[in-house]
């Protein structure tokens, strides 16, 4: 029986009454590890997964081989547990929302071999999943339609396969690729695709064991029954009332085996295997990306870019309970499948679905059980002609009737409904969902809720009005005392015009100006001595005519001199200090002459000696000197020019370097002034800006990413703007990975971290290096030119920076890992490391040349392998690796030899790998029994290196 599955003809009542968002159920995850497939294989080579608990497992680390990570889910299967047991413990529970008119969902993940079709279909003496679901399910079905219930129960069955991604029937394989469509509620359907009836387990076999012979199975090195498609089973539960209100409700039962992840290395996939392998990877990426898309609340998820994803539409973010059955296996050769697996897994727990009951009105009654008008009251007796013929029927509806037509008519409003309208619907359905909103979504849910949006959106229209009528009152209320007082309106240009260099050059009267800013315009009135003097001095070329007798010595200057009251002067220093104090290297940088690495000294300084107790005391940071420090304090006097940021105080010469100066606060585009905008330079006197003010400053104005791409090069470039405000168009490309430069010297800097080699090598030690300026850096420091007061109080090692010997002390000696991973238990010592950490949790992404699945961040390197060739060759078995610590990792791993670096040196004695002849001298040291490392906790010393 082909049929069309459709909503048409029913009227949906589901939470009729309820108004609220249904309650959130998240997917549920299971990880099901197998046994050892060769029994024998368990003895020589130890499983790499280890049950702890019956929620959680471990699994070795391969970066770290001293550590273990942690996962925790909703159950664990260990490789003893049954068929039964994974069945009465994850799936068995979630059969009943099905009679609830619920979805529900059972997927089986994980990578090739692993067992998934063993979870869910077994064998006759094993029988899995899908066999007890379907023989619980229906004699649930037969107990509540029995004879006396309130509800007639019937259950159908469809079958299909995702191959290649095409959809394919399987109860009718001479259907060909069925298309997925998408219904007003969000149903998904497949019209055309066959539903069979079942009323005993019996007629489930009959259908389904020649079905799944249909299945396409091939045999891959990994998996000699190995499937090459997504199979999905879909089980339909339809209910209908008895007797009025004749409500009918469905629920969909999918389960699913997906088809397991494969690395083409290892199953040895070529021609046809290799194209379904590529289809099974992509989907499965697509679906990874489904989940991530869930988890960050993005307002697109891609379902439609798979046909898998967009048939999980429903399990995945949806209305089903679902639960995620992720197999994986023992041996080690699965270990980074393993890994990738159980990270999805992680991944997908954090996925919330809202299931609510799927219920409509009947709207032809069922003809056993249609009674007669009479044994109906008069009312129910329309009820049961059903909604429809309510809506349009009867001309003079009785009194209930017309309640319920009441309540049935605003729903017809958005099938009505303007197509732009109901686009800002759509919108601001995305918006609250994005912003996790408690409110109601708009389409993903019944039409009830709909209403309730509706009405909020007609509420926020009010609101709207509201306030632009407030406006207009408040617009009219300052122009009418503008009005009472004219000539405060006249003076306030006067006072407040720009002291722009030229205005000057020619206007006499300006010789002194008066310049007020906006927020004290009212204070002035009550404190004169407030007053900020901006005097214009005479310029060299720009002759002024006459300035006045008492200020002789200035007219030798051209510039501009901000004086401000001692008040405010030492109100402006305590508010360095603060922020010398308690800024964050990022608003250090909002200071005047601090850049990046002066803000990372201070703070250094400031973490080994203690608070500041005077700006001064700047001097005695390294590396910024005495002269410097002058200047430094001398900028706070000595203005630049007139225009003075609000927000950090920084002076620029004209309006134009303060905009843009000012995108470094606001993240606003710095450029020209609309012509309606005032054109105003910002003048604050420090005393105005509080710290939060101040630290708050320097947040960059970045308008594309830094990364930039390719693409972006290609149309024109990426232009940045830099945490000083700079903006730069990057038109250079890195042809290996798409990151853009602004000129050439910086991409071919950059084009050396894609490549080992090391052309600059130290003449005293020998030591390669990538960067000709490193290498001098390092050159430098044999000879003492480094200076490096900053000793390590553990180890001894110097540094020349207090925050370099900071961040060593954290990295090397502290145990303290403040930085850890939201995706497992991994913690580290710096951001970096966990930057590194992240990326084994990101989905693999497939190699376009050979399908090879990798984390995006290796994927250039592992271009290396299609364009190149190898680099290193193993001198033993000729094999060539495409970087160094493959080659090293090879040596170790094949060979069993401790493959020396060439640009480490090795301590004959104990095989210690040293970066330079020091490091290796201050080794031996431990073999000579030299003098012990200081004791830890020690303050660190700056002691001067000879
Ligand atoms: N829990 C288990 N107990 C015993 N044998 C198992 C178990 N799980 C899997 N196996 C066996 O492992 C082999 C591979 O399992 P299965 O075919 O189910 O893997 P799969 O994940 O479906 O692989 P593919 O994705 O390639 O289809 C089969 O021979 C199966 O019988």
């Amino acid at each position: 029986m082909a049929a069309t599955v459709s909503g048409a003809g029913r009227c949906r009542l589901s939470k009729v009454g309820t108004g609220r968002r249904p309650p959130p159920a998240r997917v549920r995850v299971a990880v099901r590890l197998r046994p050892f497939v060769d029994e024998t294989a368990g003895a020589s080579d130890p499983p790499c997964v280890r049950g702890m608990d019956s929620c959680s497992l471990e699994i070795a680390n391969w970066r770290n081989h001293q550590e273990t990570l942690k996962y925790q889910f909703d159950a664990f299967y260990g490789e003893r547990s049954s068929q039964q047991d994974i069945y009465a413990g994850s799936v068995q529970p979630i059969l009943r929302h099905l009679l609830e008119g619920q979805n529900a969902s059972v997927l089986a993940y994980g990578p090739t071999g692993a067992g998934k079709t063993h979870t869910m279909l077994g064998s006759p003496e094993q029988p899995g999943v899908i066999p007890r679901a379907l023989m619980d399910l229906l004699q649930l079905t037969r107990e509540e339609s029995a004879e006396g219930r309130p509800w007639a129960l019937s259950v159908t069955m469809s079958y299909l396969e995702i191959y290649q991604e095409k959809v394919l029937d399987l109860l009718d394989p001479a259907s060909g690729d069925l298309v997925i469509r998408e219904d007003c509620r969000g149903n998904i359907l497949i019209p055309g695709l066959t539903q069979k009836p079942i009323t005993s387990f019996a007629d489930f076999e009959r259908h389904f064991l020649p079905a799944s012979r249909n299945r396409t199975v091939g045999a891959t090195r990994l998996n000699q029954r190995s499937s090459r498609s997504h199979a999905v089973l879909l089980v339909k539960v339809d209910q209908r009332e008895r007797l009025a209100p004749f409500r009918q409700r469905e629920g969909k039962l999918y389960l699913i085996d997906l088809a397991g992840s494969e690395d083409n290395r290892r199953t040895g996939n070529k021609g046809l295997r290799l194209k379904e392998s590529g289809a099974i990877n992509t989907s499965l990426f697509v679906l990874g990306k489904v989940v991530d898309a869930l988890n960050q609340g993005l307002p697109r998820v891609p379902y439609r870019d798979s046909k898998l994803t967009r048939l999980l539409q429903d399990s995945l973010g949806g209305s089903a309970h679902s639960i995620l059955i992720a197999n994986i296996a023992p041996e080690r050769r699965f270990y980074l499948d393993t890994v990738s697996a159980l990270n999805f897994a992680a991944r997908s727990k954090e996925v919330i679905n809202r299931p609510f009951t799927n219920e409509s009105l009947q709207l032809h009654v069922l003809a056993p059980v249609k009674l007669s008008q009479k044994e109906l009251g008069p009312s129910e007796a329309k009820r049961a002609r059903g909604p429809e013929e309510e809506e349009i029927g009867d001309s003079e509806p009785t009194a209930p009737l017309a309640s319920v037509s009441q309540k049935l008519s605003p729903l017809q409003k958005l099938s009505n409904m303007d197509p732009a309208m109901l686009e800002r619907l759509l919108n601001l359905d995305r918006l609250l969902g994005s912003q996790g909103s408690q409110g109601t979504p708009l389409l993903s849910t019944p039409r009830r809720e709909r209403m309730v949006l509706m009405k909020t959106v007609e509420e926020k229209d009010l609101e709207i009005e509201r306030l632009k009528m407030k406006q207009k009152e408040l617009e009219a209320k300052v122009l009418a005392q503008k009005a009472e007082d004219p000539k405060k309106e006249n003076r306030a240009p006067t006072i407040l015009r720009p002291l722009a260099r030229r205005t000057v050059t020619v206007a006499k009267p300006l010789k002194k100006a008066v310049v007020m800013p906006l927020q004290l315009i009212q204070e002035q009135a009550a404190s004169p001595s407030a007053e900020i003097h901006i005097l214009k001095k005479r310029g060299r070329k720009r002759k002024l005519e006459s300035l006045e007798a008492s200020e002789p010595e200035e007219k030798s200057e051209d510039c501009w001199e901000l004086q401000v009251s001692p008040e405010l002067l030492a109100q402006g220093r305590q508010k360095i200090l603060d922020l010398l104090n308690k800024g964050t290297a990022r608003d250090l940088r909002s200071l005047q002459r601090i850049g990046q690495k002066k803000a990372q000294l201070i703070v250094g300084w400031r973490e080994l000696h203690g608070p500041f107790g005077q700006v001064e005391d700047l001097e005695r940071v390294e590396g910024i000197s005495g002269k410097q420090m002058e200047s430094f304090l001398k900028k706070k006097t000595k203005s630049k020019g007139p225009y003075i940021c609000a927000l950090c105080a920084k002076e620029f010469k004209n309006g134009y370097n303060l905009r843009r100066h000012e995108a470094i606060h606001t993240g606003a585009k710095a450029g020209r002034v609309p012509s309606g905008a005032m054109k105003m330079p910002t003048m604050v006197p420090l005393s105005l800006l509080s710290v939060p003010q101040l630290s708050g400053a320097g947040g960059g104005g970045r308008e594309a990413g830094a990364g930039g791409g390719a693409a972006a090069v290609a149309a024109g470039g990426v232009v940045t703007t830099t945490a000083s405000g700079k903006r730069i168009r990057k038109n250079h490309a890195c042809e290996m990975c798409g990151k853009a430069f602004r000129d050439v010297y910086h991409l071919n800097r950059h084009k050396l971290s894609h490549s080992d080699e090391k052309p600059y090598q130290c003449p005293v030690c020998q030591q390669r290096f990538k960067r000709k300026d490193r290498m001098s850096y390092h050159v430098r420091s044999h000879d003492g030119a480094v200076h490096k007061p900053y000793n390590c109080s553990h180890c001894g090692k110097s540094f020349s920076r207090p925050d370099h010997l900071n961040s060593h002390v954290r990295q090397v000696h502290s145990t303290e890992r403040p930085f850890k991973c939201e995706k497992c238990e991994a913690a580290f010592a710096t951001k970096d490391r966990l930057r590194a950490h992240t990326v084994r949790h990101e989905e693999k992404v497939p190699c376009h040349v050979c399908g090879k699945m990798l984390s995006s961040a290796y994927i250039s390197d592992h271009m290396k392998v299609h364009s190149q060739g190898p680099h290193h060759v193993c001198e033993l078995c000729n094999k060539g690796f495409t970087t160094a610590a493959y080659l090293r990792i090879h040596a170790v791993k094949d060979h069993g030899l401790q493959a020396p670096r060439a640009d480490r040196i090795l301590c004959k004695l104990c095989s210690v790998h040293c970066k330079t002849p020091a490091q290796l001298a201050g080794h031996m040291q431990t073999h000579l029994g030299g003098a012990a490392p200081p004791v830890p906790g020690d303050a660190p010393q700056p002691q001067p290196t000879c």
